[in-house]
């Protein structure tokens, strides 16, 4: 019998990815968004695999909700994705991160416990969770010093997910991943933003593209490496925690750099500055040690930052240059 994985949250990058992931190991996939009837969908087209999936209205905030649909649905594995995603977002709306996520988290675990069924349980962590790590790599066993209300929320689900973990016996783990991209990635980060902004400028449908604080550093990795860890962290003996990065960090001047010169641009001639992009706390260099993983999941990462920027630009220049 196959087993059937539950996808709380599965319009975006991730969701989709991991849908395919899964179905590609013969699971049966339901996943969610909050009103499936206003969702497009759109990653799960792009990918061919919308028809695949059962897809189904859930509302993390609403206990019911989640509720209802783990008991119905009864997975073997539930994956939770949703909620809040944007950092710079969560300084606006901090309440929507904290409820989406910690709440959200929290919801999910005390369905779990009350339904005591052997279902394993993966959530989406965040390397933000580290706030400026400096150039030092960030392990599993570096403190928290979290910069953003986004920030805050991943680190109280991820010491809910060890508080469950410890004291019902729960399969919980909390994959901490980097930055992670891919050509689902929508515009609304920065290394999408940048890529469609080239595109669009060489298709002459741009002329400048805006953009906030430029003298950041991160450890970008490949998205659909990242959704392969997240299912490794549920088929171990022991539920466990782990760092998902690529252990490279580059600036965002070496990303523009270099996605611009994929379309024969000089990226310093058409971009600007604009201050309403800088957030309130930055967080200037972050960069993660995957060797946990490596060494107990076997995980592997054969993408580097270059190989992210050149599949991106190559989606982009389909898209607009063809
Ligand atoms: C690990 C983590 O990864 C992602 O969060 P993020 O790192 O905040 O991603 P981003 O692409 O919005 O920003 C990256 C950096 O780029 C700077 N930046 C400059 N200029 C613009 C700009 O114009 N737009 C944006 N968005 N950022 C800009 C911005 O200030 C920041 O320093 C999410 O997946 C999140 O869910 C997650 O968990």
């Amino acid at each position: 019998m196959s087993k059937k994985a539950l996808i709380i949250g599965i319009t975006g990058q991730d969701g989709a990815y991991l849908a395919k992931h899964l179905l590609s190991k013969g699971y049966e996939v339901t996943g969610s968004s909050r009103d499936v009837m206003a969702s497009l969908f759109n990653n799960l087209n792009t990918l061919g695999i919308r028809d695949q999936v059962n897809l189904i209205s859930v509302s993390i905030n609403d206990f019911r909700s989640v509720f209802n649909a783990i008991q119905v649905y009864d997975p073997d594995e539930i994956y939770n994705l949703a909620g809040q995603t944007s950092v710079g977002l969560s300084f606006d709306q901090p309440v929507e991160a904290i409820e989406s996520i910690a709440i959200g988290t929290l919801n999910i675990l005390e369905v779990i416990r009350l339904l005591n069924k052997p279902v394993r349980f993966y959530n989406a962590g965040s390397s933000e969770c580290f706030g400026d790590t400096g150039n030092l790599p960030a392990n599993e066993n570096t403190p928290f010093a979290p910069r953003s209300p986004y920030a805050v929320a991943k680190s109280t689900a991820k010491w809910l997910i060890n508080s469950y973990r410890e004291s019902y016996g729960i399969y919980a783990c909390t994959g901490i991943l980097f930055n992670h991209e891919s050509p689902l990635r929508p515009e609304r980060f920065v290394t999408q933003k940048i890529i469609a902004g080239a595109a669009k400028i060489k298709a002459g449908q741009l002329e400048v593209l805006q953009l906030g604080n430029l003298d950041i550093s991160r450890d970008w990795g490949w998205a659909p490496e990242y959704v392969d860890a997240m299912w490794l962290m549920m088929q171990q003996d022991k539920s466990d925690d782990f760092v998902i990065a690529t252990g490279r960090m580059e600036s965002l001047k070496y990303f523009a750099a270099k996605a611009f010169e994929y379309f024969d641009l000089d990226w310093q001639a058409h971009v600007e500055i604009e201050s309403s992009f800088f957030r309130p706390n930055e967080i200037l260099c972050s960069i993660g040690d995957p060797s946990k993983a490596i060494k107990m999941l076997n995980w592997k990462h054969p993408t580097d930052i270059d190989g992210v920027i050149e599949m991106m630009c190559e989606a982009q220049a389909k898209k607009y240059l063809n």
